[in-house]
């Protein structure tokens, strides 16, 4: 039985229903059509059939340019969970990360050169490889990324999880040459993640979304033995007096209802909502639960939390309209260019299609380059509705943003996203109370850390020289100096600057995790210490949060829990693989399909906009 049909709940159950009946509990229905148009996802932030739409509680440290200083959360409700909503890149992090895994839990399994087969094996890698010198000569011209080597990405037979480069990216270009100016490498970092610049792949297929629905559930529908409940909302986890999790307590359509699992209970209801159903089903720290009653001790359920914070560098402006440009750009062209061609600006939910990798001064002092910075390209104007735009999306306060934006409106230009990728804070998530429908009250303390504060004003500076590099000369790029009353006691571009800056403008880049931490809250095959029959296996059991974008990570994590528990059992019941009954040709049938229907939706939808034009 698994809770929660997220990035990595799709790929358990792609895995575990091959040769066993799986119940999978979804509080969310299935996605919508408009969520496999890259560009649609950014419509679905925060709109609560689709988003959990989580914020943090009131930082003393940061948010102070946010609507009462909460931090935006949103979390994918739907089958495919977060990965209908998100940026879809894909990145892996640093060998690195996954070696301090390994130490941390004693146990090999999650070293580098162990996860990497996890992470060939979901993919279907339509890249540019070396070997291939005639592809080579036109894509590389065309997308200024680097080629890539066969060994790091495989064969992919047995992948669903497709990843290609990005048809759209604005400023790509500009972003890497102005990296190679300042006398950065360009590098593939999943290949050989360091210091320096590259474009970004994403989980697309012929332009449109593929997250873990369209990879891992829409090819196997059909099987009869996974049966998946959707808006079921899980509110607790029973566990019998042997310490056994025997099944869930759920609601679904206004009804309680209760299953019971005869093998095992997976979590996988993300980083957010794994510990606090864990807390309501009594397994948490005793202080906080007291009111509740304590089934199982375990003092680290929702602690540890870490995330990813990121900054603009804004405003900053072109004089040609090579930015994304919505009020511009989003024509019926374009809409026919993507629904013929997969290309264009409705592939790309967030203009981004370029990244860079740094170690700060703090890293350099160890003489190991494991970055601690990320910065993307984020080629996208300033339209009439920005800053509410914004407002929405990220919960700014519309009032303080806009006198940094307003000076800019209607003009071409880009923001440069700073993010802080190794933090140093951490954080944590309670319960509010023990209804399961009130939000938890997380609290991941951002930039209390003296540390993450020198690095963010660092990565502030970078990306300011890279706006004076001639490619974005050659654009008339400009950084801009705004009147801005709650900074501007401090010189513009000084370090008291950055900081006043970086306090009211951080946000969260959407990335918790370790609020189950691997050697902590579970073990390293991932079950729950001090329960039986009981799992998680999500983004919340990253013992350390991984150097880069969380989706590919989760589901490397999945592949991994998907073979200890297949072991397992194969173990317990010497399951036959004749008992596979799942076939390639069934998969590809079952694409095309909802190809078809997916052509379909999208002529209709055709149809719809020009009747309202
Ligand atoms: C806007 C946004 C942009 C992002 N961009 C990127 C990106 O570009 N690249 C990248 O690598 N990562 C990105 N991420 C992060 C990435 O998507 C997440 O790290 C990843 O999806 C986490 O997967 P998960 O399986 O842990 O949780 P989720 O995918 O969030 O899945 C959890 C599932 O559990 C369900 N659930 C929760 N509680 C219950 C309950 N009580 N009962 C039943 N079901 C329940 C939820 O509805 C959901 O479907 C982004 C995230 C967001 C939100």
């Amino acid at each position: 039985m698994e809770i929660g049909a997220g990035s990595s709940g799709c790929v358990l159950a792609n895995r575990l229903s091959k040769n066993s009946k799986v119940l999978l509990l979804e509080a969310g229905d299935d996605p919508l059509a408009i969520q496999s148009i890259p560009a649609g996802a950014l419509f679905m932030i925060n709109m609560p059939e689709w988003d959990w739409s989580y914020q943090t509680v009131p930082q003393s440290t940061a948010g102070f340019g946010m609507q009462d200083r909460k931090i935006n959360w949103p979390r994918g409700k739907s089958v495919g969970g977060s990965s209908n909503l998100n940026y879809m890149f894909y990145l892996r992090g640093n060998r690195l990360d996954y070696d301090l895994w390994g130490n941390i839990t004693k146990d090999d399994t999650w070293t580098f050169e162990n996860v990497l087969p996890s992470f060939k094996k979901s993919i279907v890698y339509n890249g540019r490889f070396v070997e291939n010198s005639k592809e080579i000569n036109t894509t590389y011209l065309v997308y200024g990324s680097a080629p890539r080597r066969r060994e790091h990405y495989g064969e992919s037979t047995y992948g669903n999880m497709y990843v290609e480069s990005r048809p759209y990216a604005p400023l790509r270009d500009e972003f890497i040459d102005g990296g190679k100016e300042l006398g950065y490498d360009e590098i593939d970092a999943n290949a050989d993640q360091r210091t320096g610049f590259g474009d970004i792949e994403a989980n697309i297929r012929n332009g449109a979304r593929w997250g873990s629905y369209s990879a891992f559930i829409q090819p196997i529908l059909d099987r009869t033995n996974l049966k998946i409940a959707k808006f079921s909302h899980v509110t607790k986890i029973k566990i019998d007096k042997n310490g056994r999790a025997v099944g869930v307590h759920y609601i679904q359509h206004g009804v309680a209802k209760f299953a019971s699992a005869k093998r095992e209970i997976i979590l996988s209801a993300g980083a957010v909502d794994s510990p606090k159903l864990l807390m309501l089903s009594g397994i948490g720290p005793k202080d906080h639960l007291e009111s509740l009653g304590v089934k199982v001790e375990s003092e680290h359920v929702g602690k540890h939390l870490q995330d990813h914070t990121a900054v603009f560098l804004m405003p900053n402006t072109i004089d040609q309209p090579k930015s994304l440009y919505p009020f511009r750009d989003f024509t019926i062209d374009q809409l026919w260019n993507f629904m013929i061609n997969g290309k264009g600006v409705f592939t790309n939910p967030s203009a981004a299609g370029a990244q860079a990798f740094f170690s700060s001064s703090l890293v350099n002092q160890t003489g190991v380059d494991w970055p601690d910075l990320q910065l993307y390209m984020f080629g996208s104007g300033h339209h009439e509705t920005v800053v509410e735009d914004f407002a929405r999306i990220q919960g700014f306060n519309a009032t303080v943003l806009d006198q940094i934006l307003s000076p800019v409106v209607g003009r071409d230009g880009f923001y440069i996203v700073v993010t802080l990728v190794r933090p140093h804070g951490r954080g944590e998530i309670l319960i509010r109370d023990r209804n399961p429908f009130s939000h938890p009250l997380i609290n991941p303390r951002y930039l209390e850390h003296p540390k993450d504060m020198k690095i963010l004003i660092e990565g502030m500076k970078l990306a300011v020289k890279l706006v004076e590099t001639t490619p974005f000369q050659k654009l008339g790029a400009r950084h801009h100096k705004v009147p801005f009353k709650q900074c501007d006691h401090h010189e513009w571009k000084s370090d008291g600057y950055w900081e006043c800056f970086i306090r009211h403008f951080a946000f969260s880049l959407y990335h918790p995790t370790s609020t189950c931490s691997m050697g902590k809250v579970v073990d390293s095959r991932l079950r729950v210490i001090g329960v039986n029959g009981l799992r998680v296996a999500d983004a919340s059991i990253m013992p350390i949060i991984v150097n880069a974008n969380t989706n590919t990570p989760t589901v490397m994590i999945a592949e991994k829990a998907a073979d200890f528990i297949r072991e397992y059992w194969t173990a317990q019941y010497q399951v036959s693989e004749k008992e596979l009954f799942y076939t390639k040709k069934n998969e590809e049938h079952c694409f095309y399909t909802s190809r078809q229907n997916f052509k379909i939706l999208q002529i209709l939808m055709l149809h719809a906009y020009i009747d309202d034009t």
